[in-house]
């Protein structure tokens, strides 16, 4: 269900993407004078750890290669991974126009909570309206300049911050990413379900660790069950799908901050070509 319990008492209530507020909608939340964001994508999943950090990096790196201006708001305020990833550990600063976002090797723009903490290992352990407000707080107080596509990284599930930002900012559409265990491709249904009930397109799936190809034999083996992603993106109508395999060098890429030298080789075409294909005109002007 993606109704919360209302208790129609806007004034004192967190929930920013209550379906209920008088206030509902895309793009309820402004942005600052200096931000001109074309298009906004989500990357979620319903279950943790399955790579939507790394789907979200990938395709941010993909399309700055291709000379995009790409940005990462980074939702998943509790589990941040986004700096690490990128190797980004410049703390945030501000100017009388907002506050400035990090920029990785390749100059994708970078907002985390993590870029707020004098250590990045220090726990954020806080409710769900104060996770909204941090989240209003990055779309709306950064100074984003011009970006083509802003991804959204979410945090896994769908909590109360899955409603602040698909009602709350103009999202043109999610990606979702999967594994090829049986439950988490039943989860993943629930969070396009979700998205279904929000009216947010869903516009590609990638199934993460979908094989893993031995060095020495050539075979694909499939470690974590027969991969289903394709038969999950039939099933839910979703126009584009892609697998990634298994690769310790991705891991590897992580933490030591490179995610952008991976070179995906093409795997994660479909899904680029469909966000490009399904952008609304513009988001914000
Ligand atoms: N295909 C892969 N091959 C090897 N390692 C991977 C792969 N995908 C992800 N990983 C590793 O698994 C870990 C979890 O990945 P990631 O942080 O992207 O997951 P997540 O879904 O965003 O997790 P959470 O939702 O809990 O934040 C990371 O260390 C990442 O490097």
């Amino acid at each position: 269900m993606a109704e919360e319990e209302c208790t129609h008492e806007c004034g004192s209530c967190g929930v920013a993407g209550c379906g209920d507020r008088a206030d509902a909608g895309p793009s309820t939340f402004p942005v600052n004078s200096r931000t001109k964001i074309k298009h906004v994508i989500g990357v979620v999943s319903g279950k943790g750890g399955v790579g939507k950090s790394l789907v979200t990096s990938l395709l941010a790196s993909e399309m700055q290669k291709k000379g995009l201006k790409v940005g990462i708001l980074d939702a998943d305020v509790t589990g941040p991974s986004i700096p690490k990833t990128f190797g980004v550990t410049n703390p945030l600063t501000a100017d009388a126009d907002g506050i400035i976002p990090a920029s990785t090797q390749s100059g994708i723009k970078v907002m985390s909570v993590n870029l707020m903490l004098p250590k990045d290992d220090i726990p954020v352990a806080w409710r769900g309206p104060v996770v909204s407000g941090i989240i209003k707080q990055f779309w709306g107080e950064t100074s984003w300049g011009d970006i083509d596509y802003l991804f959204v990284d979410m945090p896994p599930g769908t909590s109360d911050v899955f409603l602040t930002v698909f009602q709350s900012l103009p999202v043109d559409g999610i990606v979702t990413v999967s594994a090829p265990q049986e439950l988490v491709a039943m989860i993943v249904g629930k969070a396009v379900n979700l998205a279904h009930d929000l009216e947010v397109p869903v516009i590609g799936l990638v199934e993460n660790m979908a094989y893993f190809k031995c060095d020495e034999c050539g075979k694909e083996h499939h470690i974590f069950g027969e991969p289903q992603g394709e038969a999950v993106a039939k099933k839910y109508d979703i126009p584009a799908f892609a697998t990634l395999p298994i690769d310790p060098s991705f891991a590897r890429l992580c933490d030591e901050g490179k995610v952008e030298e991976y070179d995906v080789d093409g795997a994660l075409d479909t899904i680029i070509t469909q966000i490009e294909a399904s952008g609304k005109p513009e988001a914000t002007a």
